[in-house]
């Protein structure tokens, strides 16, 4: 299948030092635009250079890497500033499933950018000042809710099958979601979701690639140079009612053997799916605790040192689907997830992130998220399957994984 680009023969890139923009998200000028950003630090881009559209397939990650090592390798860049994100930059957002049609890269003609207190902008081919906000955002308001491919009872069913075929061996865990619609009353302004998610979730990388909107806490891949590193999140919690409450919870996360095999299945693969790519390697023993707002989970930080140049896109290529968002082993889990779920994802659960001209980048896994599209918005929350699990818990733990882009929404 064709790719459909839009493009100009050359790009001409500047890249300049200015001062604190302040807020990242502020800047963005209308609703349309592309984010990147944690502790206020990170990306955002508006205006269209370039833009990419992938048909799908297994080889979407190196085909888009090597459209874009040709649309960069043309460019024209002065680039004083030198730090991972300056120079040109592509967000992108790819579907979960090889199927799905909806993988997407886009090179904002500008960009501002702040790292370690450095800030800079980019523009290219056009001069004009872009830091004037042209359209300020508004809530989105009156809003109704509706079920998406499966209603609750439904969707339990759909865990408890799994579980049943986990149960016959045919495999050892399986990620399922369900989808969620929400509509506004008028078109809803990803700025204000993202300041609500940014301002809420400060930790997490709050996102916005072509109307893809979230704030994960899943770092799926970050290059710098030839150094890589990953999060990897699986077994989940809510958070407790009170200081003495949260920490039995953690303490019994920490404990769950069944949190403790499903976080193991991610950890391996990505130990697994690294391993050949680099001379070091650390994967703790065990998991960490990662505390969110709404959620608690077992988080394995990943490092590592690249044997070869690799861009962060093929690392990409190389990691996705993981067991935190798909199962093990992955092909049987994918085929489960189309049979059970009865939707498509689209980009739910794909790579969201950004890569420059260098390779450097960061990509996480998009969750904790919605697809906007005018007045309605998709929201998407899934939840490991293992042996022992059981469908009410699951239930309750999607809908408090739901609860990060219901407050973006209502605030
Ligand atoms: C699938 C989602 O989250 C994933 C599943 C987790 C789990 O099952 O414990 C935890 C973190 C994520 O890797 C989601 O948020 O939709």
């Amino acid at each position: 299948m064709k790719l459909a680009v839009t493009a100009p023969e050359r790009l001409h890139v500047r890249t300049v030092p200015v001062a604190d923009p302040g807020d990242l998200i502020a800047r963005l000028p209308h609703p349309a635009g592309q984010a990147w950003v944690r502790h206020g630090e990170g990306i955002v881009g508006w205006g269209e250079a370039a833009r990419l559209r992938l048909p799908g397939g297994p080889d979407r990650f190196t085909r888009a890497d090597r459209w874009l090592r040709d649309l960069f390798a043309s460019a024209a860049i002065d680039d004083p500033v030198r730090l991972p994100g300056t120079g040109p930059v592509a967000f992108g957002s790819f579907g979960f499933d090889p199927k799905s049609p909806d993988s997407v890269l886009i090179v904002p003609r500008w960009v501002v950018g702040r790292r370690d207190g450095q800030a800079w902008l980019t523009t290219i081919g056009d001069d004009t000042d872009p830091l004037a906000l042209v359209h300020p955002p508004t809530a989105p308001t009156r809003l109704t809710w509706n079920d998406g491919a499966l209603s609750a009872p439904a969707w339990q069913q759909a865990v408890a099958a799994a579980v049943d075929r986990i149960t016959t061996g045919a495999l050892g865990k399986v990620v399922l979601a369900r989808d969620l619609y929400a509509r506004a009353d008028e078109p809803i302004d990803a700025r204000v979701l993202l300041s609500r998610l940014s301002g809420r979730f400060p930790g997490c990388y709050t996102f916005a690639v072509a109307g893809l909107v979230g704030a994960t806490p899943e770092l799926l891949i970050r290059r710098t140079g030839d150094t890589v590193e990953s999060l990897v999140l699986a077994g989940t919690t809510a958070r407790g009612t009170g200081p003495a409450d949260d920490d039995a919870r953690a303490a019994r996360l920490a404990a769950s053997a069944k949190d403790l095999c499903e976080h193991a299945y991610a950890a391996e693969m990505v130990r697994d799916a690294l391993a050949p790519l680099c001379t070091e390697l650390t994967v703790p023993e065990r998991p960490e605790l990662l505390r969110l707002p709404n959620v608690m989970h077992l988080a394995s930080p990943v490092h590592g040192r690249l044997a070869d140049h690799r861009s962060v896109l093929e690392v990409v290529a190389a990691l996705h689907p993981t067991p935190a968002v798909c199962g093990t082993p992955t092909d049987t889990a994918m085929t489960l997830i189309r049979e059970l779920e009865g939707m498509d994802r689209g980009r739910y659960a794909g790579p969201v992130g950004w890569v420059d001209a260098r390779g450097d980048g960061e990509w996480g896994i998009a969750l904790r998220c919605a697809e906007i599209d005018g007045t309605r918005a998709r929201l998407f929350a899934g939840c490991g399957i293992v042996a022992d699990s059981d469908p009410a818990d699951e239930l309750t733990e999607a809908q408090n994984k739901f609860r990060a882009m219901q407050y973006a929404l209502e605030g």
